[in-house]
């Protein structure tokens, strides 16, 4: 059975850099100055006097299955690198995050994408990945090619694509194995208007079937439609977690 189950995570990123003192005393009166929401919050040094950026706090919530949550949060938040948490990206420097269940994510266009081979030929590697049997992978491509409606450019190398056709080419593939867990940046709202219509047509089959969504998105009405919960995160901190509604009405408030 799919589930998400996030425990006191922290993920924070030491900054390596040849002359970090100038560095060390901006973020030094940054923290001591800071106000708790200002842009420099989350800029610590660690015990050795190094710096650090604490990107994820103390950071905890379940998700069973059916569950479809959204990450809001201003620019800088966290919530592109609680989704790399929760995809195995990032290891977690305090606490665990256990996810079981098959995951897709469409978290960076490029992931998992040869740019050297074609549309295709990356499909049917996608496929061998997960062990797929020639006949399904031969039903996959049909549909990735359905979706994408990329037409020869099935054919052609992926690093010849505008980046709207490699939303289209990531999104058709990552949804036709349709994996129990699906992880979800919102870079691939880029798509033009038909596109969005048709993706959230094909998500909406998917969770359907009682997986789990993770969306990040800066679109209210993206999260109304599509999220039974939201987590409103801010410097890296939970600031509140509830009701679609309730969340956004706070956060665009605020
Ligand atoms: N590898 C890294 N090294 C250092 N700092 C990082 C790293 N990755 C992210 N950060 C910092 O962590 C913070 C949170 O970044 P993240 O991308 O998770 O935010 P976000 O909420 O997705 O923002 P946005 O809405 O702008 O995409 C930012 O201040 C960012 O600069």
């Amino acid at each position: 059975m799919a589930g998400i189950d996030v425990s006191g995570l922290s993920i924070s990123f030491p900054i390596y850099h040849g002359d970090s003192r100038t560095l060390k005393k901006s973020m030094a009166n940054a923290v001591s100055g800071m106000r708790r929401s200002g842009p420099a919050a989350h800029l610590q040094e660690d015990a050795r006097q190094r710096v650090i950026v604490s990107v994820l706090n103390d950071i905890s919530f379940r998700l069973n299955p059916g569950d479809r949550l959204g990450l809001i949060g201003g620019n800088g938040a966290g919530k592109t690198t609680l989704l790399r948490a929760l995809a195995g990206i990032y290891e977690p420097v305090v606490g665990r995050v256990r996810v079981s269940g098959t995951m897709g994510t469409l978290l960076d266009t490029n992931l998992g994408m040869n740019p050297e081979l074609t549309g295709a030929e990356n499909v049917r590697l996608r496929c061998l990945f997960f062990g797929i049997s020639r006949t399904k992978t031969a039903q996959i491509l049909r549909d990735v090619e359905d979706f994408a409606e990329l037409g020869a450019f099935l054919d052609m190398p992926v690093k010849t694509y505008s980046s709207g056709m490699v939303v289209r080419l990531a999104f058709g593939l990552a949804t036709a194995i349709a994996p129990q867990v699906l992880l979800m940046d919102e870079w691939f709202m880029a798509g033009d208007a038909t596109f969005i219509h048709k993706a959230r047509a094909r998500l909406e089959s998917l969770v359907e079937q009682a997986e789990i969504l993770v969306v990040s998105s800066h679109q209210p009405e993206i999260m109304r439609q599509w999220c039974t919960r939201l987590i409103w995160l801010e410097n890296g901190v939970i600031r509140m977690d509830g009701a679609p509604e309730a969340v956004l009405d706070a956060y665009l408030s605020a």
